[in-house]
């Protein structure tokens, strides 16, 4: 047994679980007049209502005493501090220094890094400036009119999401496009859609390594090559953004071209880092700022709210309460915002590749549940969908709703619709419906006496399901960062918990060397004598229907 599960802790809140068990929300929102405003909080531009949640007062000091036991604090300091938290990589945790107040005194000893973090800025706002004032012309002369960002994983999602959650501030001069999968549809549908002579393309890779990057960025420059432009043009329509200059360079990017990225910023962390870049040419650097403003606000709220006012603090536990004595095994994000639509993606990577792990720091076998899927989609799309399971279904799943109280695009009573299913989708989960009410309902329907019956209980929800509703007053750049903040601390507190180390990924490795070993397979036109005997015979259909191509 763990020492996590062994501990006064984590027995207490066991034992609390039992003593609440029974107990309806229902009965908790009549009983406590105040539960929502008592269960609320603001910080950086958004509200919090998490009084929809299986909690007391009891549970809240409980899970607070958990985080105490497990050192939350010491860890917030550690990581803000630049300490080598990443234990495995052995590197520093700083992606809170992308968007730092680089003349507040928390930050003086990382002087260095914030140096170099404003030259980064410096370079990206020239550019970009360059770019949208149509100073930075292609090789025939004309403005770019399309960038291309090539990038996966941490290097595609965070700016693919930003890009489209803030089309209402995007700059008229451009169009940012994004391919990230090695499959070559997506990299030839989106080139038949460009001119050679207007288009960027900006190849996004932390290491410079990654094979679908590396691929694709090929391609567009054969293509690019292949359609009027000579080898001396590549300078003016390739750049990269890369921690591995030497690989960059290599690969034929001209050193002015490239923008660095440090070590110290995680894949699914660097959004906030030159791998913004498209975002910024989308969207104009002034609002880009604005993006890490809003992060900025949410890490001072993280690093210095006492725990009981601690938004990232209060959703991590809230979680861990879940996921560890609910035995929840997903959490829900909910937006009701269609620009915010890509959102729950860009949280899936961020939290299951950080927390996805089943060994402590000390690389000793966890024997409690850790990250959760994450999943989600744009409300209210899913009510029609996969809502069902989240009311009837009979599993724990708790649920975090996003609203934005004011609309880009007023169309007449559509946000009030939007909101009112918002609203009403969280008062369900909580309330439900009970068997003596269905019966009500039934009463005056056609149905005989014997068919209502049955009905009806197909009709009763349980209820008591949790959710946390965020309000944001409008999806600005601002929110936007706050948001991705808030969400990226919460999975800190939850690793924290977990005693993980949620800033390596090992797990994806695997995949990667086993892929290339077929790869290589499939260019000798072999069948892999060393694999298994499914990945043999999978290998050889593949070549055959090759064979019968040719
Ligand atoms: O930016 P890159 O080095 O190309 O990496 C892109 C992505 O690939 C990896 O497989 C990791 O799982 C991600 O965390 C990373 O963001």
């Amino acid at each position: 047994m763990s020492q996590l599960t062994q501990s006064s802790a984590w027995k207490a809140l066991a034992q609390h679980k039992q003593s609440i068990e029974s107990q309806h929300m229902r009965t908790w929102f009549e009983q406590q007049p105040d539960r929502a405003e008592r269960y609320s909080l603001s910080a950086a531009g958004i509200l919090l209502d998490y009084s929809k949640n299986r909690v007391n007062d009891d549970t809240l000091a409980l899970l607070f005493g958990l985080a105490e036991q497990q050192q939350l604090e010491q860890a917030i300091k550690r990581m803000f501090a630049g300490e080598e938290i990443n234990t495995t990589e052995q590197r520093a945790v700083l992606h809170t220094a992308l968007r730092a107040d680089r003349h507040s005194p928390q930050w003086q000893q990382q002087s260095d890094c914030l140096s170099q973090v404003q030259a980064s800025l410096d370079k990206m706002e020239l550019f970009v400036d360059a770019i949208i004032q149509q100073r930075w012309l292609g090789y025939t002369g004309k403005a770019i009119t399309d960038v291309v960002s090539i990038g996966i994983g941490g290097s595609f999602l965070g700016p693919k999401v930003a890009s489209e959650a803030l089309k209402p501030y995007w700059s008229d001069a451009l169009t940012v496009h994004y391919v990230a999968n090695v499959d070559g549809t997506a990299i030839a549908d989106k080139l038949a859609q460009l001119d050679p002579q207007t288009t960027l393309f900006i190849t996004a890779s932390k290491s410079f390594g990654t094979q679908e990057t590396l691929a694709n960025t090929l391609s567009a420059r054969s293509w690019f090559l292949s359609h009027g432009a000579s080898l001396p043009d590549v300078a003016k329509h390739f750049v990269a953004v890369s921690s591995n200059i030497e690989a960059a360079t290599e690969f034929g990017i001209s050193p002015d071209n490239i923008f660095p990225m440090w070590d110290w910023v995680g894949g699914r962390y660097s959004l906030w880092s030159a791998i913004g870049l498209p975002i910024a040419l989308q969207i104009g650097f002034k609002h880009f700022k604005s993006i890490l403003a809003g992060a900025q606000d949410m890490d001072e709220h993280f690093r210095t709210a006492p725990f009981e006012q601690n938004m990232p603090v209060i959703m991590g536990l809230l979680g861990i309460w879940y996921t560890n004595f609910f035995d929840a095994h997903s959490h829900v994000i909910l937006t009701y915002d269609h620009y915010l639509r890509a959102l729950p993606g860009y949280l899936q990577q961020l939290d299951m590749e950080s927390n996805g792990k089943n060994v402590t720091r000390a690389g000793v076998s966890v024997d409690y549940a850790t990250g959760p899927v994450i999943w989600g989609g744009e409300g209210t799309n899913g009510q029609h969908a996969y809502h069902q399971l989240l009311h009837q279904g009979t599993r724990v799943i708790p649920a975090d709703f996003i609203l934005p109280l004011r609309s880009h695009n007023p169309v007449g009573t559509h946000h009030d619709m939007l909101a009112s299913n918002c609203f009403g989708q969280s008062q369900a989960l909580m309330q439900g419906k009970t068997l003596d009410e269905a019966k009500l309902e039934l009463a005056s329907s056609p149905l005989s006496e014997q068919q209502a019956e049955l009905v009806a209980h197909h009709k009763v929800m349980p209820g008591n399901k949790p959710s946390n509703t965020l309000l944001i007053e409008q999806s600005t750049p601002y929110s936007l960062g706050a948001i991705i903040a808030l969400y990226e601390h919460r999975t800190f507190v939850q690793g924290v918990v977990w005693e993980l180390n949620s800033f390596d990924q090992w797990g994806v490795e695997l995949g990667k060397q086993l892929g290339n070993q077929v790869l290589d397979a499939i260019a000798k036109e072999e069948q892999g004598v060393h694999l298994d005997g499914s990945t043999r015979s999978l290998i050889s259909k593949f070549n055959q229907a090759k064979l019968n191509k040719n």
